[in-house]
């Protein structure tokens, strides 16, 4: 699907669509867990889809059902920490969070499980869940021999001491860290270097303690061997033997989702923006408040009743920030939009992860934007957006989404800035963000799909 914006002028409320994060946490751990669970306020999109397919697959009985308000929740009788061997192989779609969830699962499960999924997901590597995976006793291998989807895993992990690289995907240990409390002993992991994208092991780790399961995360000293120096590692300790139970479950508001309106809301002269369901959260990406905050945005976040409100009633231009998104892979998309509006220089840092996405999102951007006439240079981890020398450049004209849902989102952003941007694989919003047009349309963003 193609979509053309228009220059448009975003004003009025919306809800935030349900946390992605959460969402898959929420069903993973009710699926490992026995009680029957109710998620309420579900976010039901193409990836968390995925996650629901593949927990039926290893047993769960996972139902979406609509009351008689039209709300649509989840019910969900878990397999109680046993999973099964999948009958066939699990398809996670698009969704690296499904895989690598899934993968470690299928350390657990007797016999063999094969995991794939579509063309971006075949190019996403898995080397340091793969090499852990082996270290625990799986037989844990990429089908083509380059650490991507398919992936077979023949059972079985063990507990025990282990290690893994924390600088290519949080993923990695979330998934470890789900797994771990089914095995028969006591596990430790530490992490090798920097933990990119911690947040979203706390998320994690704060889903599971709702469900009972206790992980302890602290810090221990290492002697490196060369000087002899000392650095903190980063260890968690997981009991064996745990047993999940989440009990009913309300699924929060998705701030990588509410930073694209919000960013317009900021962005756009006259725009006046509020969004609603947005608390404070474990998410990493609430930072977008933070962000805006520190572009000059007029903007303010009631935090007790979870709505945020951004203007540009002056018409006025933001300033350019410099960003370490060691913690906010999500959010490069919408801040490098953000920086090609802004005066001055924006930087983007500390993001080489976010090479690993649906796409090489670093490049995505940097091409999309210079077709807007945005002045943009791609360091190894990150961006440099010079707003000064873009300002009086930006067109609009035909770019590519890529088919990546966080592309397209970022970029319709553009186009509501201005005008004529045709952006193409537009149906990508539905990985994280199925009602993304509808909602847009309600705000007053004129576009026409064709
Ligand atoms: O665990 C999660 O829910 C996610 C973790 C992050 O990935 P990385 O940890 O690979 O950076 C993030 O980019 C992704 O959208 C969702
Ligand atoms: C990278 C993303 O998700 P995943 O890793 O689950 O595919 C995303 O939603 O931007």
């Amino acid at each position: 699907m193609i979509v053309s914006v228009k220059k448009s002028t975003p004003k009025g409320t919306i809800p935030a669509p349900a946390s992605k994060s959460y969402t898959h946490r929420a069903v993973f751990i009710a699926s490992l867990g026995k009680k029957e669970v109710e998620l309420s306020h579900p976010l039901l999109s193409a990836d968390t889809k995925s996650t629901m397919e593949a927990c039926r697959l290893f047993g769960a009985n996972v139902e979406e059902r609509t009351d008689s308000t039209n709300e649509t929740k989840i019910i969900i009788r878990g397999f109680d920490g046993k999973p099964k061997t999948p009958e066939k192989p699990i398809d996670v779609g698009n969704s690296g969070t499904t895989l690598r969830l899934m993968t470690a699962l299928a350390g657990v499960a007797d016999g063999s499980v094969t995991l794939t999924g579509d063309e971006s997901i075949q190019k996403r590597p898995n080397t340091p869940l793969l090499k852990t995976l082996n270290e625990m006793g799986a037989e844990a291998y990429s089908e083509n021999n380059n650490d991507c989807a398919p992936l077979i895993v023949r059972g079985k992990i063990k507990q025990g001491n282990f290690s893994i690289d924390g600088g290519m995907s949080s993923q990695f240990i979330s998934a470890l860290l789900l797994s771990c409390p089914l095995l028969g002993g006591d596990s430790i992991i530490s992490i090798d270097g920097d933990l990119k994208s911690k947040p979203y092991v706390d998320i994690t780790l704060e889903v599971a303690e709702k469900a009972g399961i206790e992980i302890k995360e602290h810090f221990k000293w290492k002697m490196t061997e060369k000087d002899g120096t000392k650095s903190e590692v980063l260890v968690y300790s997981i009991p064996g033997k745990q047993t999940y139970d989440l009990g009913n479950y309300i699924i929060p508001g998705d701030f990588s989702s509410a930073s694209y309106l919000l960013t317009a809301g900021a962005l756009i002269p006259g725009a006046e923006v509020e969004m609603s369901g947005l608390f404070p959260s474990a998410q990493g990406d609430s930072a977008i408040v933070e962000i805006l905050e520190k572009a000059g945005a007029d903007i303010s976040w009631d935090k007790e009743n979870g709505i945020i409100r951004v203007s540009n009633k002056n018409s006025k231009r933001l300033k350019g920030i410099v960003w370490d998104a060691g913690e906010t892979p999500d959010l490069v998309p919408t801040l490098s939009v953000l920086g090609a509006f802004s005066d001055g220089e924006t930087r983007i840092t500390n993001a080489e992860h976010v090479r690993f996405k649906e796409t090489d999102r670093l490049k995505a951007m940097a091409t999309e934007l210079t077709k807007l006439g945005a002045v943009i240079e791609e360091t190894a981890d990150g961006l440099i957006i010079s707003g000064e020398k873009s300002k009086n450049e930006m067109k609009g004209t035909a770019v590519h989404g890529w088919n990546d849902h966080r592309i397209v989102m970022s970029l319709f952003i553009a186009g509501m800035m201005i005008g004529d941007v045709t952006i193409d694989t537009a149906e990508s919003v539905k990985i994280s963000y199925p009602d993304f047009f509808e909602e847009m349309k309600k705000i007053g963003a004129i576009f026409e799909k064709c």
